[in-house]
């Protein structure tokens, strides 16, 4: 994880057959993301702690955890025993945002807090300077293949802006709909970590598809350096 930019297939677009075979063509990436969905807080069901712990062992990238669960206060320990690196919670379902966070760096792994496209980057204030990371959903979490919801590009301003007032940098990461069409004004914006897909796990070639989206990635980073 040294790059200016990393980049996450998610694999919830993956063909779930044929798994190992699809963790080894995404192999180029930095990070493996892994959407837990829990048919409550999204309208969808997906992957539980074991799942993690087999695609973790299978892959050997980092795997950064996505969890759309109406109760992380819960459930979070569970993903960090499976050997998450990354554990990002949504805003919206944690009760003791502050004691999730503590709890996820306490075990050694990235603590990032997660955004619904309607929840304002404001409510970030009393707990920015604690994290490593925030997501940012560029999509209503629930499902992949949705277009990326424009509005988005400001949020990611007004985060930057936020985090220099704080003195600090965390890891910003946008997840939904990103390709190698968007990324550049999404870097541009401020993003730093890129889930991808669709992007990915539609293409026929799955390290072109991430050579694409990393290269407009890092062009954008130097344009804006
Ligand atoms: O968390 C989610 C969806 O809720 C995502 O991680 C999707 O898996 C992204 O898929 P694409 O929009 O890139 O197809
Ligand atoms: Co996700």
């Amino acid at each position: 994880m040294s790059d200016s930019v990393l980049i996450a297939p998610s694999i919830l677009s993956a063909d779930y057959l044929r798994l190992s075979d699809e963790l080894e063509q995404v192999s180029s990436a930095d990070l493996i993301h892994f959407d837990v969905m829990d048919g409550h807080f999204v309208p969808n069901l997906t992957f539980g702690p074991d799942m993690l712990r087999a695609v973790a062992a299978a892959s050997g990238l980092p795997v950064d955890a996505h969890l759309m669960v109406s109760n992380p206060d819960e459930v979070t320990e569970k993903y960090l025993d499976a050997g998450a690196s990354i554990v990002s919670f949504h805003y919206e379902a944690a009760l003791h945002a502050h004691r999730l966070v503590q709890l996820i760096k306490d075990r050694g792994a990235k603590a990032s807090i997660a955004l619904n496209p309607a929840t304002p980057v404001s409510v970030l204030e009393p707990i920015l300077d604690d994290l490593d990371m925030v997501l940012v959903m560029s999509v209503n979490p629930g499902f992949g293949g949705q277009t990326f919801i424009e509005s988005t590009l400001r949020k990611l301003r007004r985060l930057r802006r936020m985090c220099d007032e704080h003195g600090v940098s965390p890891l910003v990461e946008v997840d939904g709909g990103i390709s190698a069409r968007n990324v550049a004004e999404v870097t541009a914006s401020g993003a730093n970590v890129f889930v991808a897909g669709s992007a990915v796990f539609g293409s026929a070639d799955r390290a072109a598809a991430i050579a694409d989206i990393r290269a407009n990635a890092v062009a954008a980073v130097s344009k804006t350096a």
